[in-house]
């Protein structure tokens, strides 16, 4: 078994260096992280205007949360995937697919929860 490391600050510090270089390379070059970004801005943004309760805004900030982290997940794993199989690999379409699956599962859920805290105050700002 592998002898554990005695505890340091300093490689706890530099493991939060590593993870916001992660947050950095997704939202600067992945095309989906900016994409998550943007939609981001704009549900915060409409919540501000609609001033909705502290509730609502915890739903809204936990779907925001939920999309982000599986879209950071599915990216990863498409990369990985990317060394592990340059090729075509049956297997490797249904690892990303999957992935893919996660994705899309946590955006029905951002829409459902959106349009519930939104639509109605949003008919009644037109009514
Ligand atoms: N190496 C592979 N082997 C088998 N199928 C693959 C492979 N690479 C991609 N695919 C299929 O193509 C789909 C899209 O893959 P890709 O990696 O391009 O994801 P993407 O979501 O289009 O990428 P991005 O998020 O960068 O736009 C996968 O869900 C999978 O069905």
């Amino acid at each position: 078994m592998e002898k554990s490391q005695r505890f340091s600050v300093i490689n706890r510090l530099k493991s939060f260096k590593y993870a916001f270089n992660g947050l950095k390379l997704f939202f600067q070059n992945d095309h989906n992280g900016r994409v998550h970004l943007f939609a981001a801005v704009i549900a915060i943004g409409l919540s501000w205007l609609l001033h909705i309760s502290a509730l609502e805004w915890i739903a809204v900030l936990m779907v925001i949360a939920a999309v982000m982290v599986t879209e950071i997940i599915n990216a990863a794993i498409e990369k990985l995937a990317d060394v592990v199989s340059p090729g075509y690999h049956p297997k490797i379409k249904i690892v990303k697919d999957l992935a893919a699956g996660a994705v899309l599962m946590t955006t029905f859920l951002a829409l459902a929860v959106g349009a519930l805290i939104f639509i109605p105050k949003l008919f009644a700002c037109i009514s």
